[in-house]
């Protein structure tokens, strides 16, 4: 039976003139390979994205308004710090200063993704209110200037506004874009531990490592079990949990195990589907108040 706050979420999504799904991203490998004047660190990360997310429903109102719900709203506050609210006003000043109208509009996110985990939940909502509320207002801005107001909200909102497997460079918004990245049975795993990622930029020890290199064809996943993420390190000796987690996951039959983002969330690849959702229940069974998830990565061959 539903109860009446599962019920009232229901309605939501049901009721709503746009829902978007906003997929966790994983960096299965990412190099940190200089930085900027302004602090900024230069990468090199190969990315994809889950089949599960958070999930935002978006209407039109005759006032803005912003909901939470989901396993982790708790840790979240709704208010004008929210990267969902920054990213509706951001849009909205720039259509105004453009001669354009941004009614107000009802948005509730359903907050599925662990918070400060290194699957970029705040980003990925972020680029979800971008894309659902461009069909609401029907605004006309360029790809460029979308891609602009993107990174004004974060490194990471244009390679989740692109949503496809690329080979992120810069600060993580010069994107090309991987067909050949095939799909792939993940299990993402979090002790339940927040990490600040300014915090984990500041502790890396060196910041040239070396590059992922030029690959293309099919030679991506060949490749995965000699890249790295330079971020580990640094927060597993933040956060000792990620050592023990990433010894539980391999434990389990992945076939490569490593941190997604700043952490602390590790992934774990698996050869299939129900190899994935077996290794998750022993993993829940294991440490119950561990976050656990299976998912199937998007392919990058276009559909
Ligand atoms: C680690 C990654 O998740 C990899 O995808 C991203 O680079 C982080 O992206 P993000 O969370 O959207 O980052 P932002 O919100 O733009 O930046 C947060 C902080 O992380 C640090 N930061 C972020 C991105 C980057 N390329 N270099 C950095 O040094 C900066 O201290 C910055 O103040
Ligand atoms: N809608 C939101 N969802 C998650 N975090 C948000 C949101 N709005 C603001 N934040 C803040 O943004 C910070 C980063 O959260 P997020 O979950 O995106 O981290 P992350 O997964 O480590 O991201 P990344 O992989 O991009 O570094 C947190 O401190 C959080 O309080």
């Amino acid at each position: 039976m539903l109860t009446r706050a599962a019920t009232h979420e229901a309605d939501e999504f049901s009721r709503a003139a746009v829902v978007e799904l906003a997929p966790a991203k994983i960096n299965l490998a990412l190099h940190v390979v200089g930085q900027r004047p302004d602090g900024y660190h230069l990468l090199e990360s190969v990315v994809t994205f889950a089949d599960i997310g958070d999930r935002l429903a978006l209407s039109p109102s005759a006032e803005d308004s912003f909901g939470l719900s989901g396993p982790f709203s708790a840790s979240l506050r709704a208010d004008a710090g929210n990267l969902v609210v920054r990213a509706r006003e951001m849009l909205r000043s720039w259509l105004q200063e453009h001669g354009q109208d941004a009614p107000p509009v009802a948005i509730h996110l359903e907050k599925n993704l662990p918070v400060a985990s290194g699957i970029g939940g705040g980003s990925a909502d972020a680029a979800a209110v971008l894309k659902g509320l461009a069909q609401l207002w029907d605004d006309k801005i360029t790809d460029r200037e979308m891609a602009a107001l993107a990174l004004a909200l974060g490194a990471d909102v244009p390679m989740c506004f692109a949503g496809i497997p690329s080979l992120a460079r810069g600060i993580g918004e010069d994107l090309l874009p991987l067909p050949d990245l095939p799909s792939l049975h993940l299990v993402l795993g979090n002790p339940l531990r927040s990490v600040s990622t300014p915090e984990i930029f500041a502790r890396l020890a060196c910041k040239q490592n070396p590059p992922i290199g030029n690959i293309s064809g099919d030679g991506w996943i060949s490749l995965l079990p000699h890249l790295r993420n330079d971020l580990q390190a640094p927060a597993s000796a933040l956060v000792p949990e990620i050592g023990d987690l990433s010894e539980l996951i391999a434990g389990e039959g992945a076939l490569l195990t490593r941190m997604s983002g700043s952490g602390a969330t590790c992934f774990g690849i698996f050869s299939s589907r129900g190899a994935a959702d077996e290794a998750a229940e022993r993993l829940r069974a294991l440490r119950p108040n561990w976050y656990f998830q299976p998912t199937t990565t998007i392919s990058g061959a276009p559909a």
